[in-house]
């Protein structure tokens, strides 16, 4: 399995192939081919000085009569943890509020309008360990929390929506945990929170040791610059539940995440861009990068022996549009900002051609659903 030493699928397929084989292989890798955004050159001078990767693409959409573009940019950041995991928490968190400080700086350059962070950013991807202290620390008040105060700072300087997925303790429900993005307006205001629907239960990602499934249910958050949802990391592999923040209104969908090449990489290129089409809407699929040592061996369960890593977190994010486009990926290797341009008049007009929000079976799904949740069901299976 590929660490660090393999930087993208995009790099191998220009070095390897030749120009016509490329724009065949992209045109159905990716779509139709996007137009590079023409970023500030300071920004790139800044993403140089700092030592991440700038890349910006524009998703265009046909030109109507009755509406205005709705233009909306959207900043994506992968980045790895800045200091070992042993380090202590205040450093940690600091550090890493310090790495974004100077990732947002460049997209505010850019003009980015929304921007949103990688899941659990501010801490390592810690819940492999099955250990509560010191990762339980890191949690924090959602609405009033210092990441929470940090980011509504940057909003309001950068006229920015912030996405800023966090470990969350609860202390109105008894100083519980939760999986949660805090969405904050870019007036600075704390405009709501979403939680992780779905908790995964596969190799070291052994995240029910620390939370539950969220409660929220699928809240849309309306922004001034579009209707936008955060459908956190292993949801992605569940359509229902990007289908509920659709249904609900939602234009973008974001999807902050911590992966390992492993179990996903396969998945990865095909899940959040399959969301976009299947739901007329934007998806951002965003992924940690680098591998995180901890102090502690830990089993994943499978009778191989104990390790201190999680394996390799491959970056390589994304934005997708419903007309099945999609950007090329961030590295698999380095700390990045991926700008995109967004018309969200796309997604209307895809709708008007595909017709999936249309042609959707949804009250015959509901039905059955209703029905094959009740514990007495039996499924129905014709038999000869
Ligand atoms: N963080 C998280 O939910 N990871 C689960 C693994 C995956 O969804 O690829």
């Amino acid at each position: 399995m590929a660490g660090a030493e393999w930087t993208s699928l995009e790099e191998s397929l220009e070095k390897h192939l030749p120009l016509l084989d490329l724009q065949e292989v992209k045109r159905v890798l990716y779509g139709k081919e996007l137009r590079k955004l023409d970023l500030p050159r300071e920004a790139f001078k800044a993403a140089s000085r700092e030592d991440f990767e700038l890349q910006g693409y524009a998703f265009e959409a046909a030109e109507e009569q009755l509406r205005q573009p709705r233009i909306v940019h959207v900043g994506l950041v992968q980045n790895r943890i800045p200091l070992a995991t042993d380090a202590p928490v205040t450093e940690q968190v600091s550090a890493l509020h310090k790495r974004i400080k100077s990732i947002v700086e460049v997209a505010a350059m850019c003009g980015v309008n929304i921007i949103c962070f990688q899941e659990a950013w501010t801490m390592p991807f810690a819940f492999c360990t099955r250990e509560k202290l010191p990762w339980t620390e890191f949690a924090e008040s959602a609405e009033d929390g210092p990441t929470t105060k940090f980011c509504q700072k940057l909003a309001k300087n950068y006229n920015m929506v912030v996405v800023s997925p966090i470990l969350e303790r609860d202390s109105e429900h008894g100083g519980i945990l939760w999986n949660t993005a805090v969405v904050i307006s870019n007036s600075g205001a704390v405009l709501g929170k979403t939680r992780k629907n779905h908790i995964p239960r596969v190799g070291d990602f052994n995240e029910s040791t620390y939370y539950m499934e969220g409660n929220l249910g699928h809240p849309v958050f309306q922004t001034q610059f579009g209707r936008i949802a955060v459908n956190i990391c292993y949801g992605r592999h569940h359509p229902l539940n990007w289908l509920m923040y659709s249904i609900n209104g939602a234009e973008i969908i974001f999807n902050p995440s911590a992966t390992i090449g492993a179990l996903s990489e396969s998945m990865w290129p095909i899940e959040a861009r399959n969301a976009a089409i299947a739901n007329h809407c934007f998806t951002c699929a965003i992924n940690r990068v680098g591998t995180e040592h901890f102090t502690n061996e830990f089993t994943s369960g499978d009778g191989k022996k104990a390790h201190k890593d999680f394996g390799y977190f491959y970056g390589s994010s994304y934005v997708a549009a419903p007309d099945s486009s999609r950007t090329p990926g961030l590295s698999r290797t380095r700390d990045g900002l991926l700008v995109a341009k967004l018309d969200l008049n796309l997604c209307q007009q895809v709708n008007d051609v595909w017709n999936f929000k249309m042609t959707g079976r949804y009250d015959m799904y509901a039905r059955e659903l209703a029905e094959a949740a009740k514990p007495n069901y039996s499924p129905t299976i014709v038999k000869e």
